[in-house]
């Protein structure tokens, strides 16, 4: 069932192992098109111990559907009546965000700013004032301004921690290994992709030349590195495009997704190096004016950010995708700012 990539054995791993832990999870968006698989795989996780799925429209019913899966968390719903964003905030450890819609066909994730922005900080205010500790990963697009507005959020309620603030870019390095191992003919969970920067077309920059199937493609040059490039930037077009008006990537989101709070919780578990690509408020590009990048970052045993890695030997190619979308990237950053300080 999950033997495509890296991230899908460590899934299988955790799913047949005994272990339990009790790290409590709240999705936020839950009834959506991302949030019911994730909760399905979340539920499926033997490190979680409590589900709180809150949506404002139908979380009470996906609770009652995943809830029935035998594993020993338990799941309970609330929608927006009776206080229920709170009640599902308390005592969550982890909060994952993929409430906001979805892109239809011409749309660019930017045009989502509108509709999410004010999703996504009231979202981080109640997260803010109920469980200021958790650990937050934000899905709801575009994830370039959305986490510059969760920290903007916790800032003014004085509980801002850097450390526990992610991007959830994990999609981006799924895309990236499922494509160059359909090119290459290597494993899928062999081919692990750095993909860097951030979320959205030219900010997605996968640094291909980083593993040995990779640089051979990027040593050919030509029609097929440029198009597989022009693939994992713009998988989330391909989808769109597909579905037609119905959405964006959904199902391969939850996967990706599972797999971000997966890193989290083994971390959380004990399990030592954990690493993985995420965006957060970074040192890396600060003195560009880029305050939020994704790299690869090292969890602590508490499941934040311990160390964040630069981006390593890059190809003139890869060098040149970077430095061409930091002043993208930079105005992605300035728009979430700007949306908090008005
Ligand atoms: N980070 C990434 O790689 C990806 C991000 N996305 C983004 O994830 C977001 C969700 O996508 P889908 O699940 O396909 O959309 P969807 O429309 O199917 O689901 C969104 C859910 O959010 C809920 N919602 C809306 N306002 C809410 C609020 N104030 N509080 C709680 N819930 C609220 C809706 O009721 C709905 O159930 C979109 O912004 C999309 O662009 C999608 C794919 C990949
Ligand atoms: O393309 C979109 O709008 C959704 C998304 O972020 C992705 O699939 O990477």
């Amino acid at each position: 069932m999950f033997a495509a990539t890296r991230q899908s054995s460590r899934l299988a791993r955790s799913f047949s192992t005994s272990a339990r832990a009790n790290t409590r999870v709240a999705v936020l968006g839950a009834a959506g098109g991302i949030g019911q698989p994730l909760s399905l795989l979340l539920k499926l996780n033997p490190l979680v111990s409590h589900l709180s799925l809150y949506d404002i429209r139908l979380a009470a019913g996906v609770a009652a559907d995943v809830g029935h899966c035998n594993t020993p968390s338990t799941c309970v719903g609330y929608g927006p009546e009776n206080d229920g964003l709170k009640k599902a905030l308390e005592g969550a450890e982890i909060i994952i965000i993929p409430a906001g819609m979805p892109r239809k066909p011409g749309m660019t994730r930017d045009d989502l700013f509108n509709a999410n922005a004010s999703i996504v900080r009231d979202l981080a205010q109640a997260a803010a004032e109920v469980a200021p500790k958790a650990r937050i990963g934000i899905i709801a697009n575009p994830v370039n301004s959305t986490v510059p507005i969760v920290a903007e959020v916790f800032k003014k309620a004085g509980v801002y921690d850097p450390k526990r603030l992610f991007g959830v870019t994990t999609l981006d390095i799924v895309r990236a290994s499922a494509f160059l191992s359909g090119i290459a003919g290597t494993e899928p969970k062999d081919t692990n992709v750095p993909v860097v920067v951030g979320h959205s077309g030219p900010t997605i920059v996968p640094l291909l030349s980083q593993l040995p199937a990779g640089k051979k493609v990027v040593e050919q040059g030509g029609e097929t590195l440029a198009a597989l490039v022009k693939r994992i930037q713009y998988g989330g077009d391909e989808v769109v495009k597909a579905k037609d008006g119905a959405g964006s990537a959904t199902l391969s989101m939850a996967y990706a997704g599972a797999d971000f709070t997966d890193s989290l919780l083994r971390a959380m578990k004990g399990e030592k190096g954990v690493t993985l690509c995420t965006y957060v408020e970074s040192p890396l590009y600060k003195d560009q004016g880029v305050e939020f990048f994704s790299s690869p970052v090292e969890l602590s045993s508490e499941g934040t950010v311990a160390k964040i890695h630069p981006v390593g030997d890059l190809h003139p190619t890869e060098q040149k995708l970077l430095e061409a979308c930091l002043p993208d990237l930079k105005k992605n950053i300035a728009a979430g700012v700007k949306f908090m300080s008005a």
